[in-house]
């Protein structure tokens, strides 16, 4: 059984944080797999907010071609809007989930989701996101947004949980990575974020990568915020996606993460980003992304 959650849907269309066009349609990828029907049908009372209004590539100034921040002005106004709106929905008890759209936009949920609160964070992906200005080898926004939410970054984007850093590293957990960039690795080492790469998965299991973690965003928090990018699955199970990366978790470990995540009680508020629908075989990472979904907000098979 699983108990009533008042889920609210928000869609963050929005691609200028990656270098690749496409994950802009992921929202309606998701959707159209049925979201929102399969939560009702969990038993969870639904409320579809739509998208946000976001700014498109074919409308927006280039930025320049050596641009280490490509895009700041427009994701920063995203990222605000979307943080404000997070923490309304929040402060409505509401559980705000959040489908993107590229990763640059977990600096607005995540930031906004910890607004008031002192909550742990959960970070699946293939890649750290844990650049900078300095350290990025791509400039783009979307490989950066774990370095703003810990306090590194622009000052655009690193105060909009009302406090910087909107999370403290103690309490922030990066699970199932395999792709850092030289600079990147190296900020990571010396920062206080725990790190499962895959070699700890492979090693220890999920089921116990997942418990340290969950205990490591609990403690003394009010809960915490989950971003998952859909590149943390191996590209064969999950081959629409901005950023394919081989050798990732199967689909059935990103399942198990999800179960875990559901049994501790402590979830707030979730992303789903960068499903990339040009990209997808008939929609299969669309519909993997919402079946993780239901096992994030409680579904068992038996
Ligand atoms: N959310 C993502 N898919 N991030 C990919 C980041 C790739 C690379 N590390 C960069 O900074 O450009």
């Amino acid at each position: 059984m699983t108990s009533e959650t008042r889920v609210a849907i928000l869609g963050v269309p929005i691609d200028l944080g990656a270098g690749r066009r496409g994950v802009d349609m992921g929202p309606s990828a998701i959707r159209y797999a049925g979201l929102s029907r399969r939560l009702h049908d969990l038993g969870h009372h639904v409320v579809d907010f739509g998208n946000l209004a976001t700014p498109m590539v074919e409308t927006t100034p280039l930025p320049p071609p050596d641009a280490r921040l490509r895009y700041l002005e427009p994701i920063a106004e995203v990222c605000q809007r979307l943080a404000e709106l997070v923490s309304d929905i929040a402060a409505q008890a509401m559980l705000p989930l959040i489908l993107g759209g590229d990763h640059s936009l977990a600096i607005g949920s995540a930031s906004g989701s910890a607004r008031g609160r002192r909550l742990g964070l959960i970070w699946i992906d293939a890649h750290a996101d844990f650049n900078d200005e300095t350290t990025t080898p791509s400039g783009n926004i979307h490989g950066m947004p774990l370095a703003v939410l810990t306090g590194r970054g622009h000052l655009r984007l690193t105060g909009l949980a009302g406090k910087t850093p909107a999370f403290d590293p103690a309490r922030v957990v990066l699970i199932a990575v395999r792709d850092l960039d030289p600079l990147e690795r190296e900020a990571l080492r010396t920062s206080a974020i725990t790190v499962f790469t895959m070699h700890e998965i492979d090693r220890r299991g999920m089921a116990a990568v997942m418990e340290q973690a969950l205990t490591i965003a609990t403690r003394g928090t009010d809960g915490f915020h989950l971003s998952f990018d859909l590149d943390v699955v191996d590209p064969r199970e999950a081959p629409g996606v901005g950023t394919p990366v081989s050798g990732g978790i199967s689909a059935r470990e990103a399942h198990l993460a999800m179960e875990l995540i559901a049994e501790s009680g402590a979830l707030r508020s979730l992303d789903i980003v960068e499903v990339n629908p040009i990209l997808d075989e008939r929609n299969a990472t669309a519909e993997l992304a919402v079946e993780l979904a239901l096992s994030a907000l409680g579904k068992r098979i038996l």
